[in-house]
């Protein structure tokens, strides 16, 4: 039954940098009701579409005032009397709306808050939660990817690289996934407190943002947490890497420049180095390995790396122009998806539409400038986008995108597995495949593993991280079988953690338990 849109009212919030940024709630002439905050990028790519922020002496610029008086004028008078639950229709009268390409004469903030609230109205007006209402198909909790150093826009350029992430790609429940990050999470704290780094602050992201000595040196600290963590690297827990190139490119000299380690590089020569770093460390995904426009660099990239998930960010812009174009020209493997880059919810679908009919992997992503509103997680399992980047284990705008999966586990009461994901795929096919050397291709098995020296005495020999024995859960004592190793967890939490699937004090304590080892 048709609910027209009756009317929007707009707001200013702060996001978790302190910026302001555009919410709003839209009201249907049956009452129903649906609310959204829009989130804020710092590494933006410049083929994004375009927030409206007022300039000038308040909020350094940032106000959003403008974007608000939008909302409830223009953009209202343009979607009032469109039924909430015809997504397309509001989506493409706010396009119309605008005018623009990029959306920035009404402000792509103003217009991302009304197409968001516009579903959660209508998933409001049918009772139902927006992960339920966005998605007819079978629904399946996401492979979380965690943030835990931060290097680039997000930790002022401590590191050149912007994200260390992890993958718990051991894990077979969602509450598994997070207990196994936050382990790592907690470790690397320890590892950077015991080489003087800075482990204290957050970044961003929630993440530790460290001055290490080099870029690689992250790697090695998080091989040193998993160690820590009683973790298996490849088996438990793996490593993605969002580079984030655009930054530190110059298109004028047409180099990479990595100021903390004073370097400069041509686009083979960072693919190169990533290619080293895959080989020495289990790195699942790759994102942003070369700069937005450089489409000569990324098929290189994908040639060399294209056993490892390439994501584009900053490449695709979650518009389906360009990842046509990526697909046709086969570059990059994923596509990152990021409602504010686009404008709207029914081009950011179209997005994950395209990207799997493509093979391509999709990961729904929160914004560097988030709110605790958290509707991406819920598109994310809604669109079955089969893996989420959220940021770290901690700050309350990152763990409130842990809540719809745990309310949908609670809900319903079934088993989920975290996943299945391309990732999972690729982490078997990887494991499965023969060895090979680590020239042409990056290999997907990986016998040449090297430890950090600090490691050796006690990591598991490669051949055996490469064997194709049963994987091993993660050791049910804070101390595991082969070889010495610390848990990070006291042992009364992590058993109390065992017991309840997630016992903390975040946002997803507020849920109801999850049964564990379901
Ligand atoms: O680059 C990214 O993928 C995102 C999230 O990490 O950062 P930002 O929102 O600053 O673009
Ligand atoms: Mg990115």
């Amino acid at each position: 039954m048709s609910d027209p849109i009756e009317t929007i009212t707009a707001f200013e919030a702060l996001d978790s940098r302190g910026r302001p940024t555009v919410g709003c709630t839209v009201v249907t002439r049956g009452g129903a009701r649906g609310r959204a905050i829009v989130p804020s990028g710092a590494s933006t790519g410049s083929h994004e579409a375009r927030e409206l922020r007022d300039g000038g002496e308040r909020y350094g610029g940032y106000g959003v005032r403008r974007a608000v008086a939008n909302v409830e004028g223009e953009l209202l008078r343009a979607v009032r009397g469109i039924d909430v639950t015809d997504q397309e229709a509001v989506d493409r009268a706010l396009r119309k709306a605008d005018g623009t390409q990029d959306g920035g004469r009404l402000g792509a903030n103003a217009i991302l808050a009304i197409s968001v609230a516009t579903a959660q109205a209508a998933a409001a007006g049918r009772g139902l939660p927006l992960y339920a209402a966005v998605g007819d198909g079978p629904r399946t909790l996401p492979m979380p990817m965690i943030n835990i150093i931060s290097g680039g826009a997000h930790a002022a350029r401590a590191l050149d690289v912007q994200d260390f992430l992890v993958v718990p790609v051991g894990a077979t429940t969602f509450a598994e996934a997070i207990e196994t990050v936050a382990r790592v999470r907690a470790a690397t704290g320890e590892v950077l407190r015991d080489r003087g780094a800075t482990w204290a602050l957050v970044a961003d992201e929630g993440g530790y943002g460290p001055q290490l000595s080099s870029n690689r040196e992250a790697l090695e600290v998080l091989s040193v947490a998993f160690e820590r963590a009683g973790l298996i690297p490849g088996d438990d827990i793996a490593i993605a890497i969002d580079v984030a190139a655009t930054q530190f490119h110059s298109p004028s000299e047409g180099t990479y420049v990595w100021e903390t380690e004073n370097r400069r590089m041509q686009a083979d020569e960072l693919v190169e180095e990533l290619a080293a770093w895959s080989a020495d460390f289990p790195i699942v995904s790759i994102e942003d390995a070369l700069a937005e426009d450089d489409w000569d660099g990324w098929r290189t990239a994908t040639d060399r790396l294209g056993g490892i998930q390439l994501l584009g960010d900053d490449l695709f812009v979650t518009s389906p122009d360009r990842l046509r174009r990526g697909i046709d020209d086969a570059v990059a493997n994923a596509v990152l998806v990021k409602p504010n880059q686009i404008g709207t919810l029914s081009e950011a679908r179209e997005v994950v539409e395209i990207a799997h009919v493509a093979g391509y992997a999709t990961v729904l992503s929160a914004r560097s400038g988030e709110t605790e509103d958290h509707w991406l997680a819920d598109l994310a399992i809604g669109w079955n986008t089969g893996q989420l980047k959220i940021g770290s284990t901690m700050r309350s705008e990152r763990t409130a995108k842990m809540e719809p999966s745990a309310r949908d586990r609670a809900r319903t009461r079934r088993r989920h597995r975290a996943g299945p994901s391309k990732i999972r795929e690729r982490v078997l096919t990887w494991r499965q495949s023969s060895s090979r050397t680590s020239r042409g291709r990056v290999p997907r098995s990986r016998p040449n593993w090297r430890t950090p020296p600090a490691m050796r005495s006690s990591w598991r020999s490669p051949t055996n991280i490469c064997s194709l024995s049963p994987r091993r859960r993660m050791p049910s004592s804070p101390v595991s079988v082969a070889s010495p190793r610390r848990s990070s967890m006291p042992p009364s939490a992590a058993s109390r953690s065992r017991a309840t699937g997630w016992a903390s004090t975040t946002s997803m304590s507020t849920a109801r338990p999850i049964s564990a080892s379901s």
